[in-house]
């Protein structure tokens, strides 16, 4: 059984005053992690104030980013290793705006996959494609590639306990929402893709979530989909009435 994980990536869009606030007010409102699991992924500047209000609750706490060199000469980077000291749990990579904004290709993805669990900790790759890309009619070639790069070199266990995040990108901020089935479609070539590299029994544990325009409306019937294990939410988790209806999406 793989339990549901719904995260939000807050983005460039918070303060530690904002985070310290929004954590107050929902960490006691929070689904058993056992049943749900509560991430917020906020950028680093936020982390401290995140883990600190976030103590002894069912959140769980991700960065937006890191580097994939521990320790060093790199002007501006987030280090993993001092991500682990911190107590974060989960780091976002690839997501299309990094890809796109910062220029972060396929090899540093897997680079930075490799030094997430070198550091103990657990990645939530994202993957997806534009519009051109579907309309052209290779949506499910470019994701399939685009998984295969990202998980290069990482055993099946480590494969087993990551997350894969499945988001369009022509569904990020736009109101414009994969249907269900759209979803559903792309996030089960994840799972395969994964079947394909690993065995089945890798596939059946990796988590797949969709991202793109998730909100309380819709978050219901996505999370029916027999392949979508949870959703990565931009806008809808900025709110914490908006973020609490989402965790609780099973009432
Ligand atoms: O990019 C996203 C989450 O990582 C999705 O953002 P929205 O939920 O605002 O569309």
């Amino acid at each position: 059984m793989r339990t549901p994980i719904i995260a939000g990536n807050w983005k460039m869009n918070m303060n530690p005053e904002q985070t310290a606030e929004f954590v107050k007010a929902v960490k006691d409102q929070l689904p058993d992690s056992s049943v749900v699991e509560s991430v917020i992924a906020a950028p680093a500047v936020d982390l401290p104030a995140l883990l600190e209000n976030a103590k002894g609750s069912d959140l769980k706490v991700a960065a937006e980013n890191c580097y994939f060199e521990d320790e060093g000469a790199f002007t501006g980077e987030t280090s993993p290793k001092v991500l682990k000291e911190m107590g974060v749990d989960y780091v976002v990579i690839g997501h299309s705006e990094r890809r796109d904004y910062f220029h972060e290709t396929d090899e540093d993805i897997n680079k930075k996959a490799h030094a997430i669990f070198r550091n103990g900790l657990t990645p939530i790759i994202c993957c997806g494609e534009s519009l051109e890309t579907r309309e052209a009619g290779n949506a499910e070639k470019w994701v399939e590639e685009q998984v295969t790069a990202a998980l290069k070199g990482l055993t099946g266990e480590q494969v087993a306990s990551l997350v894969i995040a499945y988001e369009p990108i022509w569904a990020i901020g736009t109101g414009k929402t994969a249907t269900a089935d759209q979803a559903e479609e792309i996030c089960k070539v994840v799972r395969e893709t994964v079947a394909n590299l690993y065995d089945q029994t890798v596939a059946d544990k990796v988590r797949v979530q969709y991202g793109g325009s998730v909100k309380p409306e819709n978050v219901k019937e996505l999370m029916s989909k027999e392949n979508i294990d949870g959703g990565l939410v931009g806008g809808a988790s900025l709110v914490p009435d908006s973020y609490l209806a989402l965790v609780n999406y099973k009432g």
